[in-house]
């Protein structure tokens, strides 16, 4: 195969990708700071949401998927309710369009993306895709499925955005292994889905199966229902918040479409990996045809390796707590953290409850309540 030779001294497949490993190092110095935290959850957010947003049934005129539109038009798409809270990570990535003036916006949100998983242990290398042109307008509002959504609707919406399978659905939530909520409880920020939020692992697949009993705040949020692990210690000046649960997942890893997928990737860290892999490739591209783009995964960084460490129940939380509703799938046998107390999620990787986030001021803000 032909191969270029970068300015560094890197040899690429395309001469076009060269461009791509100062951004990566920018990336993560200016923004990630190599972490899995908070910056790099809500970069992969972004790029769901700016993808996402593409219909085949509405046509062009609805918005044109992974091309951008969120830094190019950060006055609109961050308003839409479905994406309170994307203003940070657009407002983030919009100074890299400056200095990095060869990259398209809808290549910078997807590297960054892939820059952004590589920094969380276990997640895939994904592939990139190089080319994508500059959105020409923003998506409409009414494409980013909501927690409140049933699963008839999330799934019929992922479908028309790009002919996702139920299958692929379940594999893109693997990207709630490395996620907290801001918004869906007003009194809460980064409240984890599950008690590895800076881990790409299967607690999530795990967890989201366990009866829920609490909530972490307040109790009456749309999109939200109880959680099994609420336990934090905000009241007492702390910032571990304790579980917060999307309804969608709840729904979706019970209903009879979705639930032997779901349950499926338990503790199967490889096919889980591999799977997000796959759909995520399909995302990363919506709006574009592979033939119009260039193949430059050979920059995007290698993950750091998974924790190796199975999938264990919470301490406190056993077999008995299960709710499962796949008949066909033998559930695998896994132990129990040890512990009498619910053990509390910790705010930051290293464990601690401060560390920082990058912000970089930008136009883009919060979108009303
Ligand atoms: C049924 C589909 C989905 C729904 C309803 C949904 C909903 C949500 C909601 C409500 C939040 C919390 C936002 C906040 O309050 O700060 C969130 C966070 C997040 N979502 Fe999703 N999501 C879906 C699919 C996806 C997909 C496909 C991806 C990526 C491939 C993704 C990646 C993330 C990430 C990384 C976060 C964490 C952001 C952070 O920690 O700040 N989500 N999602
Ligand atoms: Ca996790
Ligand atoms: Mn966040």
């Amino acid at each position: 195969a032909p191969t270029a030779t970068c300015s560094d001294g890197t040899v690429v497949s395309n001469a076009a990708c060269c461009d791509f490993i100062p951004l990566a190092e920018d990336l993560q110095n200016l923004v990630f700071q190599g972490d899995c935290g908070e910056d790099a959850h809500e970069t992969i957010r972004l790029t769901f949401h700016d993808a996402i947003a593409i219909s085949q049934s509405l046509g062009p005129s609805a918005g044109g998927g992974a091309d951008g539109s969120m830094l190019i038009f950060p006055l609109v798409e961050p308003e839409f309710h479905a994406s309170n809270g994307i203003d940070d990570s657009v407002n983030n990535l919009i100074p890299f369009l400056s200095t990095h003036p060869t990259i398209s916006a809808g290549d910078l949100v997807q590297f960054a993306g892939a820059v952004a998983l590589s920094n969380c242990p276990g997640a895939p290398q994904v592939q990139f895709l190089a080319g994508r042109p500059n959105a020409t307008a923003p998506a409409i509002d009414g494409l980013i499925p909501e927690p409140q959504d049933n699963v008839t609707s999330i799934l019929a919406r992922f479908a028309d955005a790009g002919g996702f399978t139920p299958f692929e659905v379940v594999s893109l939530l693997a990207s709630h292994s490395i996620a907290r909520a801001d918004k869906v409880d007003p009194i809460l920020d980064a409240a984890p889905f599950d008690t590895t939020p800076f881990t790409f692992d299967t607690q999530i697949f795990l967890e989201v199966l366990l009866k829920g009993v609490g909530f972490p705040g307040t109790d009456d949020n749309v999109g939200e229902v109880a959680s099994p692990l609420p336990l934090g210690d905000t009241a007492s000046g702390g910032n571990d918040t304790g579980m917060l649960r999307l309804q969608s997942d709840f729904v979706l890893a019970r209903d009879e479409r979705t639930a032997c997928f779901w349950q499926s990737f338990v503790n199967q860290q490889e096919f889980m990996a591999q799977s997000f892999k796959t759909a995520f490739a399909k995302l990363a591209i919506l709006g574009h045809s592979p033939a119009n783009l260039i193949d430059c995964s050979d920059v995007v960084p290698v993950p750091k390796p998974a924790v190796d460490k199975p999938a264990t129940f919470p301490a406190t939380t056993g077999p008995q707590d299960l709710q499962l509703s796949c008949d066909i799938l033998p559930f695998p046998s896994l132990s129990i953290d040890p512990g009498a107390q619910e053990t509390l999620i910790p705010h930051c990787s290293n464990g601690g409850e401060d560390c920082t986030s990058v912000q970089f001021a930008g136009p883009a803000t919060d979108s009303p309540a």
